[in-house]
């Protein structure tokens, strides 16, 4: 079993009533970076992201996350991992901090920094009022508090950005560096917003149809597409091959 990976993913199929979304899917994501996870709208990223987290069983193949099975483990792995995915769901009633507090009182922790993790993501002075109130920006920020507030080795956050304007997108970009940089976490996130991905990512994998089609550094991308990103994108969401 290769250490340095966070994630480790080999031949993954999953089928849903007959249909197959996702199929022989390998990626790899290496210990203390950000990989950015790309494709389409229902090429099959969230599906992914539940089966790392163990929500989901894989149909084939199988899914190794921090050295452990996503299926035998899975309890282990929610304990040491962070994430956000999909709508978020709240307390209403009850005040940021409260939800931040169940939260740790359902993980089992003892003596997190509710306070402090609620200003890490530019919610200070938030922690009291109902959840009720918040904007759709301030839920999102709330939903990477949650996914944070237990220090996880690995964060798996789907469309983190969602929601939030371009100060909130770039504080969150400078939140999920420093956090690589001095906490040596892993993160491994999607987004549509693809020069965020390029920011950010040391890695972009690219799924299309259930399928990593390629792996590769933003560098590269760059340097053979100069235009950026989109024109990238453009030609492996597709289906696979770019059409150099
Ligand atoms: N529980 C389910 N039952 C049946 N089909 C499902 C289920 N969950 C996902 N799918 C299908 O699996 C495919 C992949 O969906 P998934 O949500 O993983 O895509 P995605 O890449 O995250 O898309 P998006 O960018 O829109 O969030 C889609 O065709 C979707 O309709």
């Amino acid at each position: 079993m290769d250490t340095d990976l966070a994630v480790n993913v080999i031949h993954l199929f999953k089928t849903f009533e007959g249909k197959e979304v996702i199929q022989d899917c390998s990626m790899s994501v290496e210990r203390g970076t950000i990989y950015g996870f790309l494709g389409k709208n229902g090429a099959g990223k969230t599906t992914v992201f539940k089966i790392l987290l163990g929500l989901l069983k894989p149909t084939m193949g199988q899914a190794v996350v921090l050295g452990m099975d996503s299926v035998k483990n899975n309890l282990d792995i929610l304990r040491r991992t962070g994430s956000l995915i999909e709508t978020l769901i709240f307390y209403e009633h009850l005040s940021a901090a409260e939800n931040l507090q169940i939260h740790l009182d359902y993980m089992g922790i003892k003596n997190a920094d509710i306070n402090g993790t609620l200003e890490q993501v530019g919610l200070p002075n938030m922690g009291t009022q109902a959840v009720s109130t918040f904007s759709l920006g301030m839920r999102q920020r709330l939903g990477i508090a949650r996914a944070l507030v237990h220090k996880p080795e690995l964060l798996i956050l789907d469309e983190p950005i969602n929601g939030l304007d371009p100060v909130g997108i770039k504080e969150m970009r400078e939140l999920f560096c420093n956090l690589v940089q001095e906490r040596s976490i892993t993160i491994l996130l999607s987004s549509h917003i693809l020069t965020e991905m390029e920011h950010m990512a040391n890695r972009i994998g690219v799924i299309a149809d259930g399928t990593v089609v390629q792996e590769i550094d933003p560098k590269e991308i760059k340097r053979k597409y100069p235009n950026g990103m989109e024109d990238y994108f453009m030609a492996i969401a597709n289906g696979g091959k770019e059409n150099e």
